[in-house]
């Protein structure tokens, strides 16, 4: 008997073994798709508000561990809210498209339209537009184009001469801002460029004709290539967290009908060992008692079998599921890399800061050398502020990164409001912005600036219950002849180095 109950022990060991092995690989399974998971949501960051606050809910609960089956609704949220985007866009595309087609019909009938300009704009219409992939954010700028090109040709036409009509500065001035509300990818900032530059350099209507013609070309194409890739990244990452929803509920389902089965043999060998105990006590005789623990021994040593066959399964189905899904991260991995790089691209592209949605500070180079160019040809004033927020390490260490970044993004939509339409204000990096005032000296500009630091320090920001005043430095000054980009940016740099050193929260000026 004690050979037979040596061998019960080891067989319960070896089934308990055999039981830890199927949790350590499934613990194992969990935490790299956890793991995976996480880094696929951080990768979508930035693409809507409601998206993001719903993958930070997927990643805390992927931190904390919750079971699949907590997880599988935040799962389904977060496809639902992929596939909005992916609406979104398409409805976007649609409205761009009906806008600008209702424009250029008009301008189609308008008679006087030179032959070429006719054959570009039908061009545009029927080739280009119905396949771009836009945002709302250009529509308008489209539309305010095509109304400019209407108007100055309107006036071409009033004008009865044949010779080449003369535009007004104001006209030139109009055309100019339009080109400067275009923040658009690297190959496109030569071809912009260019054109800013005709039209600061011609006084003629046909010029003017020409080069609005030229800027709605230029965003076309940019927008076309910038959104296809968003898109496609889009509507790819929505299959990925489809497969892996699938995944992990076809895992959760089987690990749970293997529970039933473990469950009722475990009760059974619980009730047989019992039964042995009653009956062994009241067996009469030695023989009687022998004959009893062997069939009871015999019945439990088949359940045993049969409980080992079970975790056999289990384990072989489970590493079998792990290495298909192993596989499958493993190329997702590879795709999920490829999309970021083109997401990084398409952001860098975009020139705009993916935090703060501002210009960034490409955008603002490129701004910035077009206001010197123009500054050297017009000699208009323009003021150069450079703003950076006070002890935001503070706020980072005090509250955390992620109060740093909507603290920013806060003082960002601040400022964005609080600056004129023709000013142009841009993150330059981490906590430091840079404002770009045309047609304003340092003389009008102070008090518009002043105001800018108190409306940010008026801000009520509230972290963890407590109230938080956050206020921000401004060194500023005005473009000057012989200025290069680097020598008028250190002067107002020098300015705010100043306004650290006297006690921060102030502006001060480097004439
Ligand atoms: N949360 C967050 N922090 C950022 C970001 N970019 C930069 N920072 C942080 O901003 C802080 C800037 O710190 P410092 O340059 O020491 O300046 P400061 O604390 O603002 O102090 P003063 O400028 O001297 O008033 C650093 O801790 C950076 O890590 C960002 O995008 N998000």
């Amino acid at each position: 008997m004690s050979d037979k109950s040596n061998a019960t022990d080891k067989k319960l060991k070896q089934a308990i073994d055999a039981r830890m092995a199927v949790e350590d690989a499934r613990k194992y399974q969990v935490d790299t798709l956890s793991d995976f998971s996480a880094k696929l949501s951080l990768s979508c960051k930035g693409l809507d508000t409601e998206l993001d606050n719903r993958l930070a809910k997927f990643r805390a609960a992927l931190i904390k561990g919750v079971s699949f089956e907590d997880l599988s609704p935040l799962i389904s949220e977060t496809i639902v809210l992929l596939k909005n985007q992916e609406s979104v866009q398409l409805s976007q595309q649609r409205d761009l498209y009906s806008s600008v087609q209702s424009a250029g019909k008009q301008l189609q009938k308008t008679k006087g339209l030179p032959e070429d300009t006719r054959r570009t704009l039908r061009h545009l219409l029927d080739h280009e537009i119905n396949q771009v992939h836009s945002t709302h954010d250009f529509i308008p700028l489209l539309d305010q184009l095509i109304s400019f090109y209407h108007q100055t040709l309107s006036l071409k036409l009033e004008s009865a001469s044949d010779d080449e009509c003369t535009a007004t500065p104001e006209l030139a001035q109009k055309l100019l801002k339009l080109a400067n509300e275009l923040v658009l990818e690297d190959e496109a900032t030569e071809e912009i460029k260019y054109i800013k530059n005709c039209i600061t350099e011609s006084d003629t209507l046909d010029a003017l004709l020409k080069a609005s013609i030229n800027i709605i070309s230029v965003i076309v194409k940019n927008i076309n290539k910038e959104r296809k890739s968003a898109q496609s990244f889009l509507s790819s990452l929505n299959q990925t967290l489809e497969d892996l929803h699938h995944s992990i509920v076809s895992t959760s389902k089987h690990s749970k009908s293997m529970e039933v089965e473990f469950d009722v043999l475990n009760k059974s060998i619980e009730s047989k060992i019992k039964n042995l105990n009653v009956q062994t006590q009241n067996a009469t005789s030695i023989s009687s008692l022998k004959e009893l623990v062997d069939n009871e021994l015999k019945s439990l040593s088949e359940d045993f079998i049969a409980k080992e066959k079970l975790e056999r399964t289990d384990r072989e189905m489970l590493v079998s599921s792990f290495d298909e899904i192993n596989g499958r991260i493993g190329s997702l991995e590879s795709k999920l890399t490829k999309y970021k790089k083109r997401l990084n691209e398409q952001r860098f592209k975009s020139l705009l800061d993916s935090l703060t949605k501002l210009p960034n500070r490409a955008a603002f180079d490129e701004r910035y050398n077009h206001e010197i160019h123009l500054f050297n040809v017009q000699s208009s004033d323009v003021t150069l502020a450079v703003i950076d927020v006070d002890h935001f390490k503070s706020i980072n260490d005090r509250f955390g990164h992620t109060a740093g970044d909507i603290t920013l993004q806060v003082i960002a939509k601040a400022l964005q409001k609080s600056v004129r339409k023709s000013d142009f204000i841009a993150r330059y990096g981490g906590e430091e912005f840079v404002l770009l005032m045309p047609s304003t000296s340092l003389i009008n500009a102070t008090a518009p600036l002043d105001k800018l630091r108190k409306i940010i320090k008026s801000i009520p920001f509230k972290f963890k219950d407590k109230q938080i005043e956050i206020t921000i430095s401004l060194g500023v000054t005005q473009l000057k002849k012989g200025d290069t980009p680097i020598i008028a940016f250190d002067r107002a740099d020098d300015a705010l180095y100043e306004a650290k050193n006297t006690g921060r929260d102030r502006l001060c000026i480097s004439k």
